[in-house]
């Protein structure tokens, strides 16, 4: 364990003094900022998913003013828009040398571009076709990466006040229950989560339905779609659902699940049955390599582009 800098001017002392040392609170912060130096960003982030979490829960039972951006069905809000800029302006000032992903900041022509920098990866309402209809599911989601690698992942359930978090290398939870994915490994008894994506023309739907219809036809348990795929894979992670799989998402739906999930013991990848590729707006996520791996072969891929585009 690095010793703090305070500790290091006085190690000459005996060893009493270097017990008071460490019971000092700004010695100790200083060994935890040394030890998990991206804790006290999750910890902030927790914060402010709760905050947000707030003003999400009073707004949907309020009168809201509807957009949409690539399709009819894709909505969005002025919440939508008010919470995204209350998170990166709360975090800018914190960090200001942090570069940000938002939803609605891309949606409005921003880059989205994951550099080595620490990055924060934000869907402000994550199931924003429920919140417009009152419909309970849905979530604040915070993910973080750095050097392109996800940190920790924070999503924040709105309705039913369920923090889920995932940081790497430590662990997934909710509230403060741990969580662990099943130990699925066949689509014949699993329960599948989907989402059909903002997409609605004939031969998109014909392609989400075929790849439905093969997983029922293997007799899978269920096949569920709740409308946020943050939840979706937050049940995956908490056991709650086997497997998961889309075409039609984002990097910033895809961030913080992915660590909650992956440190539930799950695994998340490409469709392809490749490594995940969090731009590409595709993933397959389950309890079991094996169940992942059935799952993406079964697949008929639906192109919706990629973010980083
Ligand atoms: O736009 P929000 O943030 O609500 O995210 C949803 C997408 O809009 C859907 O297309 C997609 O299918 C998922 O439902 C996803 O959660
Ligand atoms: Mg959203
Ligand atoms: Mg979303």
């Amino acid at each position: 364990m690095k010793p703090c800098e305070g500790a290091g001017r006085q190690q000459q002392t005996a060893a009493g003094d270097e017990r008071r040392l460490h019971d000092d609170p700004q010695c100790r912060a200083e060994q935890a900022q040394a030890e998990d130096p991206w804790r006290e960003c999750m910890d902030t982030a927790v914060q402010l998913a709760l905050q947000a979490g707030q003003v999400v829960k009073k707004a949907l039972t309020e009168e809201k003013r509807v957009s949409t951006k690539t399709s009819v069905v894709d909505l969005v809000t002025e919440t939508d828009h008010l919470v995204e800029e209350l998170l990166i302006s709360a975090l800018r000032e914190k960090y200001p040398t942090h570069r940000f992903i938002g939803e609605e900041s891309t949606s409005a022509g921003s880059k989205c571009i994951l550099t080595n920098s620490p990055t924060w990866i934000i869907d402000p309402i994550d199931g924003t076709c429920n919140f417009v209809h009152r419909f309970p599911p849905v979530a604040v989601s915070i993910g973080f990466s750095v050097n392109r690698e996800l940190e920790f992942g924070v999503i924040y359930h709105c309705t039913e006040g369920k923090m889920y978090t995932g940081r790497k290398g430590q662990g997934a939870f909710c509230n403060q229950e741990r969580l662990h994915v099943t130990k699925e490994t066949g689509i014949r008894n699993a329960f599948i989560l989907t989402e059909i994506g903002p997409k609605r023309d004939p031969a998109t739907l014909k392609l989400f339905l075929g790849n439905m219809e093969k997983f029922l036809k293997f007799q899978a348990h269920g096949i569920r779609i709740i409308g946020s795929a943050t939840l979706a894979l937050c049940h995956v992670a908490s056991g709650a659902a086997d497997g998961y799989y889309q075409f039609g998402l984002h990097c910033w739906d895809l961030a913080a699940a992915t660590v909650i999930i992956r440190e539930a013991g799950g695994v998340v990848i490409d469709t392809s049955g490749g490594p995940l590729d969090l731009m590409s707006c595709r993933v397959v996520a389950a309890g079991t390599m094996e169940l992942a791996q059935s799952i993406a072969q079964e697949l008929q891929t639906i192109n919706y582009g990629r973010d980083d585009d």
